[in-house]
């Protein structure tokens, strides 16, 4: 499979991240090969792959929490800070929101006036003010999730770095997750966002990568991917609809009572779809162009569902 990298530059043309030729082992396994990209500043960066494919690992690569491995992270802005949410929930239960959100704020040099202010600044972010003074323990997995990327935005990043922020939790939180990373976005934050969830990706991230097995078998922008491997289908539903010609082709597949049939011309299929309904008295229940999926895109680069 080609490998092409993302050239773009951001809204400036300043690139916020280059990683080169990363590998990395666990003893004798490789779990990292050869992966090199670039993520344009501001951009939302989305690193899609399966259980175990690599991105837990290359995420703590450019957090530098792990620090053994070959190749090369590079920070392009001198300025950038770093925000990390891991996958795991790392708070204190016994704290208070608030509290939580110190600790954090003094491990990044924050004090007194300052510190208070930001506390407060992000508990309004996570939407948590109200509950500022209760205990961690007594919250919610959403708002625990909502907290811990508190801790990570305590000190202002540039670069927030993502691991399956959404994973297991309410839909109401996961609403609210998207609107902070709306925030982030016009704040002119750059973003790189784990998630084996196709959808999540298509709806907050400009930018994309595949990983399978430790190796990224295609990136680029959502738009372009989704446009260099869409292959165009029409889909329809209803009572004697169909001409012969299409029922029997082996580009019809039957899905929900309907077909889904692939096409070159999905608009010449459509006309050929209505004359014939109208010469044999069919009726047509539904027909739509379908529109191109990440997901199935992934599924036709790796062979594999995405799971939850
Ligand atoms: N500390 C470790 N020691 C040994 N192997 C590890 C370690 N951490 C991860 N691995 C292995 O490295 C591979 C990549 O794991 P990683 O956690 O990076 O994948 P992932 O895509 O983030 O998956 P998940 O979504 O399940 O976290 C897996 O085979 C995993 O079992």
């Amino acid at each position: 499979m080609k490998f092409w990298h993302t050239i773009k530059k951001g809204k400036d043309g300043v690139l916020m991240l280059i990683a080169d030729d990363i590998n990395k082992y666990y003893g004798n396994k490789k779990v990292l090969s050869n992966v090199s990209f670039n993520i344009p500043e501001g951009a939302c960066y989305g690193l899609v792959g399966l259980n175990g494919a690599g991105k837990s690992t290359l995420i703590k690569i450019i957090a530098s929490v792990i620090h053994n491995y070959s190749g090369k992270v590079q920070l392009s802005d001198n300025s950038a800070r770093i925000g990390y949410v891991p996958q795991e929930i790392s708070l204190e239960e016994s704290l208070t929101a608030s509290d939580n959100l110190s600790f954090f704020g003094r491990l990044y040099g924050l004090r007194g006036k300052e510190l208070e202010k930001r506390t407060d600044e992000v508990l309004e972010k996570v939407g948590l003010a109200e509950r500022k003074k209760d205990k961690v323990k007594t919250f919610s997995g959403g708002m625990k999730r909502r907290l811990n990327i508190g801790c990570a935005i305590i000190h202002e990043p540039n670069l927030i770095i993502m691991d399956e922020p959404t994973v297991g939790i309410d839909p109401q939180s996961r609403k609210y997750i998207f609107t902070m990373i709306e925030q982030f976005k016009k704040d002119n934050c750059t973003i790189i966002y784990a998630s084996h969830y196709m959808e999540e990706i298509e709806r907050i991230c400009e930018e994309a990568a595949f990983i399978d097995n430790g190796k990224f078998v295609e990136s680029g922008s959502v738009n372009h991917l989704l446009q260099k491997y869409a292959i165009p289908t029409i889909y329809v539903k209803g009572e004697n609809c169909l001409p012969d010609e299409l029922r029997t082709s082996s580009s019809t597949k039957e899905k929900n009572g309907g077909y889904l049939i692939t096409s070159n011309n999905p608009l010449a299929e459509m006309r050929k779809i209505i004359n014939f309904c109208k010469e044999s008295r069919g009726e047509i229940e539904r027909l739509e162009l379908v529109k191109p999926k990440l997901e199935d895109i992934f599924f036709s680069l790796t062979g594999s569902q995405l799971r939850d």
